[in-house]
């Protein structure tokens, strides 16, 4: 038996940071939904009592340091499954982009073994158990689109954006989360409105949309990476309706309702960059 999911991309429209906490990892609020960019993955049977991890990207580890062998992993050691599994990672979302694919890959990964392994886990628990494996895959689980608070684990459905068109730009540099936040400056920040954002949402307002993104990641990652900022500065130039960095980035994406508009932006963003996508928002809970 084979079973075969998709593992999509997110993006945050809104990322606001409150506070650092005692255990390290810092309060957040954000606005999440994804987009139609994703991994494929493949969960096969394997007669040997194992966890086999075989991906498309030389550079992705195959190993217990793949979020989706840890998804594996966590459920075998906890339902006591003596059985094995290939799990097969068909890489198409950038990796270390602020895309969120590898915890993309280990929610499919939890998604897919539940119904392998008959374990009749609800989508609550998994996606509970997916906080275990980091802090975005409890939103992966879901997909669709939601305000995450606490460390990211906290999910709180809201409805679906409007439909659009969505310009993903990643530079050829991959950051680290951990880095960014740890240099992120808590006291100067300019916190996004996501109350407004959820309104905007709600209302299908799509103007407001645009003009309330907000990420307080951007000011240590452009630091960081000038060549980020370059290119949310081109994309606006080219014509987006709204920009914002991705998560801790280097991702930029653009939101464009008109196709036309959209092509100009595609067009002129491949002059800077090689990895560029024209995808569609896709922000309905797919469970
Ligand atoms: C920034 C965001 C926004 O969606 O996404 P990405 O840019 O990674 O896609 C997330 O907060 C990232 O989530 P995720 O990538 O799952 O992070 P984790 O593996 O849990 O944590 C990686 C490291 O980031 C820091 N971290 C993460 C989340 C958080 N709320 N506070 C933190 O300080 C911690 O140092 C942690 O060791
Ligand atoms: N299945 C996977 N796909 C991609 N990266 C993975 C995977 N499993 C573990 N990783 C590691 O996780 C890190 C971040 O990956 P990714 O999820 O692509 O980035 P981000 O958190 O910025 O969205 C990388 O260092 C990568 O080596």
């Amino acid at each position: 038996m084979k079973i075969s999911l998709k593992a999509p991309a997110k993006i945050n429209l809104s990322l606001d940071v409150l506070h650092k906490r005692e255990d390290g990892f810092h309060e957040v609020e954000m606005i999440m939904t994804t987009v139609d960019l994703a991994d494929r993955i493949e969960l096969t049977r394997l007669e040997e009592n194992r966890i086999k991890v075989d991906v498309s990207e030389g550079f992705v580890p195959n190993d217990h340091r793949n979020l989706a062998y840890q998804a594996a992993k966590l459920l075998k050691d906890r339902y006591n499954v003596s059985e094995g599994v290939l799990i097969h990672i068909r890489k198409n979302i950038p990796v270390s982009a602020g895309l969120a694919g590898g915890s993309s890959d280990a929610a499919a990964t939890l998604r897919g073994l539940n119904e392998l392994w008959n374990l009749q886990l609800s989508i609550d628990e998994l996606a509970s158990l997916g906080a275990q494996i980091g802090s975005d895959v409890s939103f992966c689980v879901y997909g669709g689109t939601a305000l995450a608070t606490g460390r990211g684990e906290k999910i709180k459905h809201i409805s679906a954006p409007p439909p659009c068109w969505v310009i993903l730009a990643k530079p050829p540099i991959g950051v680290s989360t951990a880095e960014v936040y740890r240099n992120l400056k808590l006291e100067h920040l300019k916190h996004p409105n996501i109350n407004q954002m959820i309104s905007a949402i709600d209302n299908a307002d799509y103007p407001l949309i645009c003009s309330e993104l907000g990420n307080v990641l951007e000011t240590v990652t452009f630091k960081l990476y000038p060549q980020v900022q370059r290119i949310k500065e081109q994309m606006i130039r080219f014509g987006a309706d709204g920009v914002l960095m991705s998560g801790s980035g280097p991702t930029v994406f653009g939101l464009v309702k008109h196709e036309s508009r959209m092509l100009r932006v595609y067009n002129g963003l491949r002059g800077f960059c090689n990895d560029v996508y024209a995808v569609r928002v896709m922000g309905e809970r797919y469970y």
